[in-house]
C-alpha cells in the first residue's frame, strides 16, 4: 500500500453535533488501524449552511449549504476525507467524491421536546421546526397545530423553546444521543413519524481517485447502514427530491432482504401517499427508484406538482 501521509485531515463543519461526529469518526479509524490517536487531525471548514441562520432552508434552495466548502477542501488537497450527516448531503454529488463509508446507525426516530407524545399537545400547540416534512406529518396528524420557524444547532433549538418561542419542537434522537442528552424528549415510534431519508447516519467522504484513503475507510464502514441509507437516497433522486422536500423514508435490513417505507406530503400535510416494499439487496436502487415513481405516479395533481421538473429519470 502506498505510503501514508500522517496525520490524515479530516474535514468538518465546526457544529458542536458535527464535531462528536468527527471525533467519532476518527477514533474508529485510529481504533481499527491499531494507529495512535493524533494520526487524524480535525479540521474545521465553515459552510454557508453556517452562516445563513434567518431563513428557511428550503427557501435558500438547499443547494450543497453543508458539503459545497467541504467538497472544495477535500478537491484542493487540503483534506484527505470528511465527515457528514448523511442525511444533509444532496442526492447528486459531483463525479470526483466518493461516499467511501458509513458508521452503524444511531437511532433514527425524531423526538418531541415539549410533550410526552403528538397526541398530548394541547389544542393549537405552537411546534418550532424548520423542516417541511416534520411540519407536514405533524399538521397531517394535528391540523389544529401551527408551525414556527426554528433554525440553528440543536443548542440554539433548545434555548429558543426554553425562551417560549414555541410549546414544543422535534429533533433528530441521533443527534440528542450524541450530544449527550439522552434524556431529552419523547421518542416517537417509527410508524407514526418516519424520518428523512438517511437520517441517523454518519458518512465519510474522500476523493474518488483516493483509492488507499477508501480502502482504509471501508475497515469502519457499516454495509447495512450503507446499503440502506443508498436506497433511501436512490428513492429521493428518483423523487428529484432535495434534502428538504416532504419526504420521508427509511430503510431497513430485514433477513437478506431491505424493507423500505416512504412516504411523500404537501406542505400542510393535506395530500399524501405512502407505500412500503421489500426486495433483494441487489439492485436495491432500482427498486427505491422505482417505489419513488410509484409514489409520484398516485400523487394527487398538487402533490405531485411540488416534485415536477425536479425529477431525475
Ligand atoms: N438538518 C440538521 C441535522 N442534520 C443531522 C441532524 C441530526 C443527526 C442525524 O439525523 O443524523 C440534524 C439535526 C436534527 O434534524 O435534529
Amino acid at each position: 500500500m502506498p505510503k501514508l501521509d500522517f496525520p490524515l485531515r479530516l474535514g468538518t463543519r465546526g457544529s458542536p453535533l458535527a464535531l462528536v461526529q468527527a471525533n467519532m469518526v476518527a477514533s474508529a479509524l485510529c481504533a481499527a488501524h491499531g494507529w495512535p490517536s493524533d494520526a487524524v487531525r480535525i479540521v474545521t471548514v465553515k459552510t454557508s449552511g453556517d452562516r445563513i441562520q434567518d431563513r428557511p432552508l428550503a427557501e435558500i434552495g438547499g443547494k450543497a449549504l453543508w458539503t459545497k466548502e467541504l467538497d472544495r477542501a477535500l478537491l484542493d488537497g487540503e483534506i484527505d476525507f470528511s465527515v457528514h450527516s448523511m442525511k444533509d448531503v444532496e442526492t447528486i454529488r459531483p463525479e470526483t467524491i466518493a461516499i467511501a463509508a458509513m458508521l452503524p446507525r444511531a437511532d433514527m426516530r425524531d423526538r418531541l421536546i415539549g410533550a410526552d407524545s403528538i397526541g398530548a399537545l394541547r389544542r393549537g400547540a405552537v411546534v418550532g421546526t424548520s423542516s417541511p416534512r416534520r411540519a407536514a406529518q405533524l399538521l397531517r396528524l394535528r391540523p389544529d397545530l401551527s408551525i414556527t420557524l426554528f433554525r440553528g444547532n440543536v443548542a440554539t433549538r433548545l434555548a429558543k423553546l426554553e425562551a417560549g418561542e414555541a410549546d414544543a419542537t422535534l429533533l433528530a434522537a441521533a443527534g440528542l444521543d450524541r450530544l449527550g442528552q439522552p434524556d431529552i424528549g419523547a421518542a416517537i415510534p417509527l410508524d407514526v413519524m418516519l424520518p428523512a431519508p438517511a437520517q441517523g447516519a454518519v458518512g465519510i467522504e474522500t476523493r474518488a481517485a483516493n483509492a488507499v484513503m477508501i480502502k482504509i475507510l471501508s475497515a469502519i464502514s457499516d454495509p447495512d447502514t450503507f446499503d440502506c441509507v443508498m436506497a433511501e437516497r436512490a428513492l429521493l433522486l428518483a423523487l428529484g427530491g432535495g434534502c428538504h422536500s416532504p419526504v420521508a423514508a427509511l430503510a431497513q435490513v430485514a433477513g437478506g432482504d431491505i424493507h423500505l417505507r416512504a412516504e411523500i406530503l404537501t406542505g400542510d400535510g393535506g395530500d399524501y401517499v405512502g407505500d412500503d416494499v421489500r426486495f433483494p439487496r441487489a439492485d436495491a436502487a432500482g427498486h427505491a427508484s422505482a417505489l419513488g415513481r410509484a409514489l409520484l405516479d398516485r400523487a394527487s395533481p398538487a402533490l405531485r406538482g411540488l416534485f415536477a421538473g425536479r425529477r431525475v429519470e
